[in-house]
């Protein structure tokens, strides 16, 4: 049985243990390293896991999972400094690329992703490239941990990763900004800003919802849209302001951003 051991217990880390421990993980398989000691008493506290702040014991492990932040990442191989050919890395930090981490921890099995915040709630959307160290049975290892809190993409070129970054790992902040914009419009339009929160809110679940059972999502808007109607009235307004333009810039902004954070 693989033993798994997380550089860092913030957010991220939290929502991947919760995961791991509902899908059948025993904590006792499961170490957390953090310098922060209320850090490692939450996580100890909340999912029964050891927690330890000697980041060198990391090397015990089969799966050293790197969830601190970027920055952090080149500290943290000095302080491991060990041989860890036949582990596997999973690394959450955005932006870090794997050449990066192959040289700063040697050669060994790398997986990264991009994650995003909705794993929090066990609904994450993850992208996952793996560097040809990796065997079979590591990628499904990998898989596995994604898997315990949401949905994993495997893509097959490790650049693709950026276009993840847009797709899901920043977007559910241009979900909130739509949620936010619609909240402001409904105040504007009259409703108190309860009212106007609350039916946008239930409106974007309830949507969202809707949208995975399986039908294209034009055919649902097709739906919602009579002829000449409200909707139409809406949606007009939309496509005339430009509205699948502002996306596509935005995504691609993103997507810029996130290759010029890999070279940073
Ligand atoms: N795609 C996305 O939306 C997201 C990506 N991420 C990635 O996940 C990573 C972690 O993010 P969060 O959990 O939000 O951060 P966080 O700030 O909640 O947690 C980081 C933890 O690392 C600990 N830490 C600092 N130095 C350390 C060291 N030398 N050794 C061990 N632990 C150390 C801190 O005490 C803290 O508990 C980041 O690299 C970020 O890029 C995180 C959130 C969302
Ligand atoms: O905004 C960022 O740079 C990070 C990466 C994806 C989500 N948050």
């Amino acid at each position: 049985m693989d033993k798994i051991t997380f550089i860092g217990g913030g957010n991220m880390a939290s929502a991947i243990i919760g995961g791991l421990i509902s899908s059948g993980w025993t904590p006792s398989r499961i170490t957390v390293v953090d310098p922060n000691a209320d850090q490692r008493d939450r996580l100890a506290s909340e999912h029964g896991v050891h927690t330890t702040d000697d980041v060198a014991s990391a090397a015990a492990a089969d799966i050293i999972v790197l969830a601190v932040k970027p920055q952090v990442i080149a500290a943290v191989a000095k302080q491991i400094n060990a041989d860890l050919s036949g582990k596997l890395i999973l690394s959450i930090a955005a932006g870090v690329t794997i050449a990066t981490l192959e040289s700063l921890f040697g050669p060994v099995a790398i997986a990264r992703t991009m994650p995003n915040t909705p794993a929090l709630l066990g609904l994450g959307a993850t992208g996952l490239h793996l560097n040809e160290r990796a065997s079979e049975a590591q990628h499904l290892a990998a898989k596995g941990i994604i898997e315990a809190f949401g949905i994993c993409v495997t893509v097959e070129r490790e650049d693709l990763l950026d276009a993840v970054t847009a797709v899901s790992g920043s977007s559910p902040a241009y979900y909130f900004l739509m949620i936010e914009e619609m909240i402001r419009s409904g105040t504007a339009l009259g409703l108190t800003p309860e009212d106007a929160r609350a039916l946008t809110l239930q409106t974007a679940l309830g949507a969202a919802a809707m949208a995975t059972k399986g039908d294209a999502p034009e055919d649902l808007r097709a739906r919602v849209t009579s002829p000449n109607g409200t909707t139409h009235a809406a949606i007009v307004s939309m496509q005339e302001n430009g509205f699948g333009d502002v996306i596509a810039k935005a995504m691609t902004a993103c997507r810029d951003r996130a290759v010029e954070l890999g070279k940073a």
